[in-house]
């Protein structure tokens, strides 16, 4: 356990890769592991279940205030329930992936879960010396305080190949074109709500399209660690560097 609290958050687009490597670094210091897209698919997978009418944005809110979400924070344990039933796999279904930007993009949701996201965080942070906590709005909404913030992205086309392979078992043209609603659309509008495809001030941005996942996962603990000299956004002056961190040492 480090010495004193720590959370580390990360934000990305979908596909990035920010939830296998946010688990892996989770593993590799300790910490706990907070997926929070988990949290809006489960409110989705809740509202398709109880057939609460999506477009309702009212009755959304108020089943997200009142869903008994249990949600682990063990990243070798990424059991999901409500009320009791296991949804870990059920809230991955594509009825879900297809609608969950809907109640993403639900202002009074997003308000009650990142009540419930900071709340997760801190008890982490007392209980098993930090949190590593990913998702859109993490670096920015969430923990803007978090003591290391971090924005991993890749070009749409490495993001694409990444989703194709895991849900289709490869990235030819035909799988490729089956995931882009799964990517592109959906990005774009959770995009209307929150700002991942750029990194806000103070946020290091690490672009993993030429990395395999243990580059990614070794250039992020080298910058927790601080044996890379982490190259953060910065608004002015335009001639400045533009943040990236670049690879693994
Ligand atoms: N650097 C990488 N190179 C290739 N594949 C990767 C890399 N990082 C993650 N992956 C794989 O890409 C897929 C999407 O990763 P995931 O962590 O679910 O992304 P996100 O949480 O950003 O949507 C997973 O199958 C994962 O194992
Ligand atoms: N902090 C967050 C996390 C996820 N979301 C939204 C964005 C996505 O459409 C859904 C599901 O997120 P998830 O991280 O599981 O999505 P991907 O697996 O990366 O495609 O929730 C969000 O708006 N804010």
């Amino acid at each position: 356990m480090p010495s004193s609290p720590l959370t580390i958050a990360i934000d990305g687009p979908s596909g990035s890769g920010k939830s296998s490597v946010s688990k892996a670094v989770a593993r590799e210091l300790g910490l706990g592991y907070l997926d929070t897209g988990a949290m809006y698919r489960a409110v989705a997978w809740h509202c398709l279940d109880q057939e609460v009418d999506l477009t309702d944005q009212e009755a959304v809110a108020q089943a997200a205030r009142d869903l008994p979400l249990e949600i682990s924070t063990d990243p070798d344990d990424q059991t999901l329930r409500v009320g009791g039933t296991d949804i870990t796999s059920a809230i991955r279904e594509t009825r879900v992936t297809s609608q969950v930007s809907t109640v993403a993009t639900n202002l009074d949701v997003r308000a009650e879960l990142r009540r419930r996201q900071r709340e997760i965080i801190s008890e982490a942070r007392d209980e098993r010396g930090g949190i590593v906590a990913e998702g859109r709005d993490i670096t920015t909404v969430v923990a803007p305080d978090a003591e290391h913030r971090i924005l991993v992205t890749a070009s749409e086309e490495a993001r694409l190949a990444r989703r194709s392979t895991e849900l289709h078992g490869g990235a030819d043209a035909d799988q490729v074109e089956a995931t882009r609603d799964q990517i592109v659309r959906r990005d774009r509008q959770d995009s209307t709500v929150s700002a991942f495809m750029e990194a806000a001030d103070g946020v290091v941005t690490l672009d993993t399209s030429e990395l395999d996942f243990d580059q990614v996962v070794a250039a992020v603990l080298a910058l927790v660690r601080g044996e890379v000299e982490p190259a953060q956004h910065e608004e002015e002056p335009a001639t400045s560097p533009d943040g990236h961190a670049g690879g693994p040492a």
